[in-house]
């Protein structure tokens, strides 16, 4: 495993924000983590990547406790926090080549550190801008740029806290296309906190669902579905009225309609729950307990 998590707790003042979390990710996955505002996604991100001190708990990433990690640990890590905001000045191509140069005491032959700046603009989409200064990029520019400083040091395990706000659907379409080429061909695990479930559903290998300091649910979109009984909705119409009704067993479901109205029966409609549903039905079941 190259992060494991057991019983994490982190208390502020008398409150805990997380009271027992509790995963761990294998090589080149990559996990989702979905939460309502104030969850504590950030809090948790922020413990693994050593910024912030756990009040309890086992965590291991890379093999190493985060409270404990050095320099080199550090090296092996990506991070694409909310915006950089600083070095206005310096142009893109510029800064990518500086920062690249912490990590070139790190490079192995498996992992050639840091990752060649123009090879690093082009998979990131900022070549046409690698000239410009940051403080003239476009946010969604300036969010690649953020991700490109992330993982110019060929990250082993990368941290991405809502990477794609503000990204158009082209550029969060070419994100996702990077996200899972990093961790298809350089095995890389990544851990990325989002709002936006389509996201999650088409990049993450597992989504874990965190909620009153727990993680309530993980797997993937459909396991998570399957928790959710009454997951699909079935609509139809017979002579002019509209009927709706959920149902565990759609298939069943419309061959008893088919049984009962035979070519009465019109405008048949089978939804599958989305991963939003399943979401907000597991948020919700946790507030209410
Ligand atoms: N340094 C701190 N001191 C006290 N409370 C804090 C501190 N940092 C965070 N919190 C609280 O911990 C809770 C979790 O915050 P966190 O930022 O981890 O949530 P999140 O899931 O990332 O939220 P969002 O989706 O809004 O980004 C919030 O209620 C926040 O107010």
């Amino acid at each position: 495993m190259v992060m494991t998590v057991d019983g994490l707790r982190m208390r502020y003042g008398d409150t805990d924000v997380l009271s027992d979390v509790s995963f761990a990710a294998r090589p080149g996955e990559v996990l989702a983590l979905l939460g309502p505002n104030g969850a504590g996604k950030s809090t948790t991100i922020e413990i693994l990547e050593g910024f912030r001190l756990r009040s309890a708990g086992d965590v291991e990433v890379l093999g190493v406790d985060p409270a404990a990690g050095d320099e080199h640990w550090r090296s092996r890590l990506g991070i694409v926090l909310q915006s950089w905001r600083d070095h206005g000045n310096w142009r893109v191509r510029e800064l990518l080549h500086h920062l690249g140069r912490y990590y070139a005491p790190y490079s192995t032959s498996a992992a050639p550190r840091p990752w060649p700046t123009d090879e690093l603009l082009d998979a990131v989409g900022l070549t046409p801008f690698a000239g410009q200064k940051i403080k003239t990029l476009s946010g969604g520019q300036r969010r690649r740029l953020d991700v490109a400083i992330g993982i110019v040091g060929r990250p082993d395990v990368l941290f991405l806290d809502e990477p794609t706000v503000g990204f158009d659907p082209e550029a969060r379409s070419e994100f996702h296309e990077l996200v899972r080429r990093l961790a298809a061909e350089q095995d890389t695990t990544i851990l990325l906190t989002t709002h936006d479930l389509n996201e999650a559903d088409k990049l993450a290998d597992r989504i874990l669902v965190l909620a009153g300091g727990r993680i309530i649910a993980a797997g993937t979109t459909a396991e998570l579905t399957t928790l959710i009984a009454g997951q699909d909705e079935v609509r139809w119409s017979v002579d002019g009225r509209p009927f709706r009704e959920s149902t565990t067993d759609s298939t069943r479901f419309v061959r008893d309609l088919f049984g009962t109205y035979g070519d009465r029966l019109r405008e048949l409609e089978v939804r599958r729950a989305s991963l939003e549903d399943t979401y907000l039905t597991l948020v919700r079941g946790q507030e209410t307990t």
